[in-house]
């Protein structure tokens, strides 16, 4: 009898050790593309996965009938991704793919920029700490001292206070983008920093950099939106997450939500509802940002679920 219990334990710890090897060998990996449609990519892909001995995960692919643009976000497990990058990278040539390919256990670096308002930098810091963002916040700038010190302190990020004037403008976002180099930041969050970005930096942007502009653009451009729709007497709100670009709050837009309003809201009311959307909204974004979720489609998005 005691001879079957080392054995059950043997053979358990044998299983376990087996489980462990093949579980150290394979990684998740995130894969996304976008190419000109054409028939056989989808098989292409698939096929190229197979023969490599991944094993996809979930796979989500648009045919934009406007531009005739092809997407594609596959996630997959594989043994050897080394080997899987380099025979995509030929594949990818004979369909012209624009593709990135990583790790999916590894964080995306993420800088967040924030002004007087904090309530989406707080929001985005509570849903990193919670697990709901898996994101590694590199760094916090605000151009305000006040809270964003101590809310930083508390998350542990580091915080740059880079305070701004007309004459220091110029000075001050090139701290900002020697930052970016310096922590190999990969997406820049502007959680309601209310700092016009210069074309250049945008222009070196393009594709990571999200903005959130409290309205529902396109309406309400600008300074102030909820007191301008108050003075226009709508009957709904909202926010909208969206790329940066050298068109103020024109960039391709990622995600919008809205929420009712009344007569007797106030202008101070609005502001208050607002916020609670403007945290739903920029959160819901960066996290299709930092799971590769979201492609640029011309002046407008495809974002994948
Ligand atoms: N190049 C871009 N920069 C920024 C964008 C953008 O789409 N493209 N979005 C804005 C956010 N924003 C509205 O959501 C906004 C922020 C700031 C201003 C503005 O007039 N700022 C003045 C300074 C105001 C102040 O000091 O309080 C300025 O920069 O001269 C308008 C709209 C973020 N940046």
């Amino acid at each position: 009898m005691l001879s079957l219990a080392i054995f059950a334990v043997y053979r358990q710890t044998l299983v376990a050790f087996d489980l462990l090897s093949v579980s150290s060998m394979s990684s998740s990996q995130i894969l996304a593309l976008s190419c000109p449609d054409r028939p056989g990519i989808v098989a292409a892909v698939t096929g190229l996965l197979q023969s490599a001995g991944g094993n996809i995960t979930e796979a989500q692919q648009y045919n934009d009938p406007q531009s005739d643009m092809f997407f594609m976000r596959v996630a997959f497990d594989i043994d050897d991704p080394l080997a899987f990058r380099g025979a995509f990278d030929t594949l990818s040539k004979s369909f012209n793919m624009d593709w990135r390919l990583r790790d999916a256990s590894r964080a995306k670096r993420v800088l967040i920029l924030v002004s007087k308002f904090d309530h989406c930098l707080v929001d985005l810091l509570y849903r990193t700490r919670l697990g709901e963002l898996d994101m590694d916040i590199v760094g916090i700038v605000s151009n305000h001292p006040r809270d964003a010190l101590r809310i930083s302190n508390l998350h542990g990020a580091p915080f740059y206070h880079l305070p701004i004037t007309k004459s220091t403008k110029a000075d001050q976002e090139a701290r900002i983008d020697a930052l970016i180099e310096e922590t190999d930041t990969e997406i820049v969050v502007l959680a309601r920093y209310m700092q016009i970005l210069s074309d250049d930096l945008t222009h070196r942007l393009i594709g990571r950099c999200v903005n959130i502009h409290h309205s529902f653009l396109p309406g309400f451009k600008g300074a102030r939106p909820y007191h301008q729709a108050h003075r226009r007497g709508v009957k709904m709100i909202g926010a909208t997450a969206h790329f940066v670009t050298p068109d103020l709050d024109e960039g391709p837009i990622i995600v919008q939500g809205v929420e009712p309003i009344t007569h007797a809201d106030t202008a101070a009311r609005l502001v208050a509802k607002g916020r609670s959307i403007e945290q739903r909204v920029l959160s819901r974004a960066v996290k299709a940002l930092i799971e590769d979720r979201v492609f640029l489609n011309g002046a407008r998005t495809v974002v994948f679920d």
